[in-house]
């Protein structure tokens, strides 16, 4: 593989076979800035909530399914995969159909504090390592007339996110305040996901990095 000269190398090296279970462009985005080598393979699983499930059970079942799915086909490889719905209310916030339901999603958290959730599994079946684990987040909106909403609507940015919007984008404006993981809501808690993967040895940090200082 050609190494991308425009991107800093990461501070951490793959040591073993890793599949991200994901087609968000955000989850590989976060894997290559760790630098990690990984392969991408979306799984394809029906993402509907049971009636009464909760949302962390439910975040948690969706990264479950995601990562059994691929490692039906890869059982010899680290697998990660993760789900991040957005839970207002006892509703759970996927992502929105179309423009008319991102709408109503954005409307829904206007000037209320909503919670991110994402579920995250690393799954080696072979090995039989399956680590599970929730992370939430606390988002604030401000409150915004309905044209603004519409407006932002319009740019197509909330359609693949969960609850309609991206912090780490345009949406960023409805955010007054965040308590907890901002990668959590962009749908990766980095930070939970380097612990893990350094606890089953499957990065370390890069040996050319930390000579360099
Ligand atoms: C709230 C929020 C969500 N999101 C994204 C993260 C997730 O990619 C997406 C939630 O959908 P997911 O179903 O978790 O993931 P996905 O459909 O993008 O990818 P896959 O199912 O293949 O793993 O919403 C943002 O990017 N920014 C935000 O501020």
């Amino acid at each position: 593989m050609t190494p991308d000269v425009s991107r800093p190398a990461g501070p951490f090296c793959s040591t073993a076979p890793l599949i991200l279970a994901s087609g968000s462009p955000r989850r590989q985005e976060f894997l290559k800035n760790l630098g990690l080598d990984f392969q991408v393979l979306p799984a394809v699983i029906d993402e509907t909530p049971e009636p009464g499930e909760n949302s962390v059970h439910f975040a948690r079942r969706m990264a479950l399914e995601k990562a059994c799915q691929v490692a039906g086909i890869h059982p010899d490889s680290y697998i990660i995969s993760a789900d991040t719905v957005v839970t207002v209310r006892d509703r759970i916030l996927g992502k929105p159909a179309d423009g008319e339901e991102a709408l109503a999603m954005l409307t829904a958290l206007q000037d209320t504090t909503h919670t991110v959730i994402t579920g995250l599994c690393l799954h080696h079946r072979e090995k039989k390592i399956t680590e599970l684990q929730t992370c939430s987040t606390e988002v604030t909106f401000a409150r915004f007339p309905e044209t603004a909403l519409r407006a932002y609507v319009a740019t197509g940015e909330p359609l693949d996110k969960a609850g309609g919007y991206g912090i780490q984008g345009i949406g960023g404006f409805l955010v007054r305040h965040i308590r907890g993981s901002c990668s959590n809501v962009i749908g990766l808690p980095v930070s939970q996901l380097v612990t893990l993967l350094l606890h089953h040895q499957i990065v370390a940090p890069c040996p050319s990095r930390e000579d360099s200082l």
